[in-house]
């Protein structure tokens, strides 16, 4: 029969990808050209699959990515929620910002979700990015707070889910929708971090034009969390800093300590919130001597 049928790679598992069509959900295989052109095909992938016989697939062809991040491997997202606890686990606002980052560089809208407000305030975390111009929520499934607030946000549009094993990603997303039932965990108190409940990327469907993916958590101590950026571009990725950037003294200012640099100054002035620029500083030191191939 062989039928060419356009769609969307919504799971991946051991070498077989699952297409959704208009028709219907299709297991396929990806065709050996890339491997050999080492295009490693994702979730999210728009993909064209040609049907066997049996009504199993292969994928002929990936149609051009709008954006892909690579931790976590999706592909064609329009926007990316990092979720943070108030506490267990706790914090870590430079992994907030790597994260956010690594949305910027790729043109995908990042937005910053506080989780478990019934244990805590997050309201400290607030400040800091709504400081920043970055979208803010702050949500708890146990008493629903924010909930409604997310869920309006997923209309008609693909959400990734990132953050640490154990901050309530799940949990969340069975909140807005419970026909998910995705399984939660509780956390580990022996290791001291989450446990992987959340194993593989896969699109879950909210409804025609919606879709979210529940992505593995990590854990803190996790140092490939997400994609690096190159040094030439984080100060792009660092939204308030566009007022000040090209006011500084030396045009080759790398903005961490340089003196007449705008941003420096607008730090100090309240404009920008130390812990942004702290970790604006302490992801340059990362990546300033990484050589290309050690960026991937
Ligand atoms: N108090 C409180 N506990 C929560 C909340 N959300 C989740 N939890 C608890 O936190 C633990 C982890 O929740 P999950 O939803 O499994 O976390 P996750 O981010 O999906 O974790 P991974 O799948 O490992 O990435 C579970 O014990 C939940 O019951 C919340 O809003 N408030
Ligand atoms: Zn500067």
């Amino acid at each position: 029969m062989n039928e060419m049928l356009n769609g969307r790679i919504i799971k991946g598992i051991g070498g077989f990808y699952y297409v959704e069509t208009a028709k219907e959900l299709y297991s396929c295989k990806a065709r050996g050209v890339f491997r050999k052109k080492r295009i490693t095909p994702l979730v999210g992938d728009q993909v064209q699959i040609r049907l066997d016989a049996d009504g199993t697939g292969y994928i002929e062809e990936i149609l051009p990515r709008k954006n892909f991040l690579t931790r976590p491997p999706v592909a064609n997202i329009d926007q990316l929620i990092i979720v943070t606890s108030v506490c267990d686990p706790s914090p870590n606002p430079l992994l907030i910002d790597e994260a956010i980052a690594a949305a910027e560089d790729k043109g995908i809208e990042p937005v910053v979700v506080v989780s478990k407000t019934d244990l805590q305030s997050g309201e400290w975390l607030r400040v800091i990015y709504e400081k920043a111009g970055i979208p803010f929520f702050a949500v708890s499934s146990v008493t629903d707070e924010g909930v409604e607030a997310v869920k309006a946000l997923l209309k008609g549009k693909i959400t990734a889910f990132t953050g640490n094993s154990g901050v309530g990603k799940s949990s969340l997303l069975n909140r807005i929708d419970n026909r998910l039932a995705l399984e939660t965990g509780e956390i580990s108190q022996k290791l001291g971090r989450g446990r992987h409940t959340t194993r593989k990327v896969e699109l879950l469907k909210l409804d025609d034009s919606s879709y979210v993916a529940d992505t593995p958590g990590f854990s803190s101590i996790s140092l490939e969390q997400c994609d690096l950026v190159r040094k030439e571009n984080l100060q792009f990725c660092f939204r308030e800093f566009e007022p000040y950037r090209n006011a500084c003294k030396f045009s080759s200012c790398s903005h961490t300590c340089e003196k007449g640099c705008a941003v420096l100054q607008a730090v100090e002035d309240g404009k920008i919130h130390p812990s942004r620029h702290a970790s604006y500083v302490a992801m340059y030191n990362e990546v300033k001597d990484l050589k290309e191939w050690e960026m991937k």
